[in-house]
């Protein structure tokens, strides 16, 4: 029964000794507004209810726009297989007061958008970190919306009802030069996970803050919450290609982890201007020698580069669908690679925070994992697995 769809798998619980919550925030009323979903430590108790994984129907329609399938057959599919999927966090639980807590702004994939990597969220949170996964509006996200003020229609306007606007995925025109628009895209994308952490810094200053959305979750338990000084970005393939960037953009981003990155939206410029330590973790599968080429040109003299690839792993295997469907089917669409995947984002993950308490100073027990950085473990091997010609020595900067 198992391969019919029905979904036994389900996204794995963080390991950690954090009870995690989850609740999202969008301000303004425009697509300059800020939008992300944020996973946090909570305090037991305060909610059962899990978190829905993908909250609107529009998210299918943008999905099947992106996969070239037709919205109303493409809508059914995903409602009978994942409709009632929930992501292990306690929706709108109370945030656990008490410590500073490490912070780390996501970026998701081309055609994926804020909910989709709650496994890794959900993980990072349970080990004591805030995690704010925003929601680009870039037109690489499969969907979006935001909150328009419209007056409410008849009513003397007082009242002004919210209306949401959506945002499909944009699809390359014929003819249309990719890399221009991806270059375009890779920057409103860092210009918005920059927006997202001087958002998160200004709740954490205590900042009375807007939030759009119609829900009942106490933004002021935030006020001294974050450690300013341990700020990470992550993000997977374009999400990646979004993390070098911002790290460009903002020195407060102490160091990054590009999961499967994607380089092609990256402008030779930009390398000289990454200095904080990057941690690349690749899929065996996603790998060619262009890319490689490309993230070989960030190695410069006393910056900290890492670079490691999962065995048996696939480009979907940092996704959450890779948890959701049966092996068959996984392995046809690439969302499964042979090794289980459990066990592959479990070594993403501790490789990850091996990384972060390096690079941000965090006391934790996370360097238990540093064999995984230099690639010593079972499932790992280091740098790429693919050969390239000798390279000709960096020109120093
Ligand atoms: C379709 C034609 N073409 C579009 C441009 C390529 C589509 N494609 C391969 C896909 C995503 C795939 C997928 C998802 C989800 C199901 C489902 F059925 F399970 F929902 C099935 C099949 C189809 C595997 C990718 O784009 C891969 N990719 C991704 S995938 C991020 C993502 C998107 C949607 C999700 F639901 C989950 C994750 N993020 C990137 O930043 C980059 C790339 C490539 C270069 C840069």
């Amino acid at each position: 029964a198992k391969e019919m769809g029905s979904n036994f798998e389900r996204i794995p619980e963080g390991k950690g000794p954090y009870s995690v919550g989850c609740t999202d925030l969008m301000t303004g009323h425009s697509i300059q507004g800020s939008f992300l979903r944020l996973y946090y430590p909570s305090q037991i108790g305060t909610s059962d209810e899990e978190t829905i994984w993908i909250p609107n129907k529009e998210y299918y329609y943008g999905l099947s726009d992106f996969l070239n399938i037709n919205r109303t057959l493409g809508g059914f599919f995903f409602t009978c297989n994942f409709g009632s999927v929930t992501c292990p966090a306690k929706w709108n639980a109370a945030f656990k007061l008490g410590e500073k807590y490490p912070l780390i702004i996501f970026s998701h994939g081309l055609g994926a958008f804020r909910t989709l990597y709650s496994a890794i969220c959900t993980e990072m949170a349970s080990r004591g970190f805030v995690v704010a996964a925003v929601e680009h509006r870039d037109q690489s996200s499969s969907a979006t919306y935001y909150l328009n003020e419209k007056p409410a229609l008849g009513a003397k306007g007082e009242a002004s009802e919210l209306h949401k606007e959506w945002i499909y995925y944009r699809k390359l025109k014929a003819g249309e030069d990719e890399v221009a628009l991806r270059q375009q895209q890779v920057q409103q994308r860092a210009d918005e996970c920059v927006r997202a952490l001087d958002l998160m810094l200004d709740i954490n200053s205590g900042k009375q803050i807007v939030n759009v959305l119609p829900l009942n979750f106490n933004w002021m338990l935030l006020k001294d919450s974050i450690d300013v000084q341990k700020i990470a970005v992550m993000g997977h393939s374009f999400g990646a290609a979004t993390t070098i960037e911002a790290l460009s953009k903002n020195v407060q981003f102490k160091c990054g982890i590009a999961l499967d990155a994607w380089m092609l939206p990256l402008c030779e410029e930009v390398y000289p201007r990454v200095r904080q330590p990057l941690l690349f973790i690749n899929s065996e599968k996603f790998q060619w020698a262009l890319n490689i080429l490309e993230i070989k040109k960030l190695n410069y003299k006393d910056r900290e580069r890492k670079m490691i690839t999962i065995k048996g792993t696939v480009h979907q295997s940092f996704p959450d669908f890779t948890f959701l469907t049966g092996n068959i089917v996984g392995k046809i669409f690439g969302l499964k690679g042979q090794l289980n995947p459990n066990t592959a984002i479990d070594v993403s993950n501790k490789a990850s925070l091996a990384f972060l308490q390096k690079h941000l100073g965090l006391n934790k027990d996370f360097d238990q994992w540093d064999s995984l950085l230099e690639g010593k473990g079972h499932d790992v091997i280091p740098g790429t697995n693919i050969d390239l010609p000798p390279m000709p020595p960096q020109s120093k900067q």
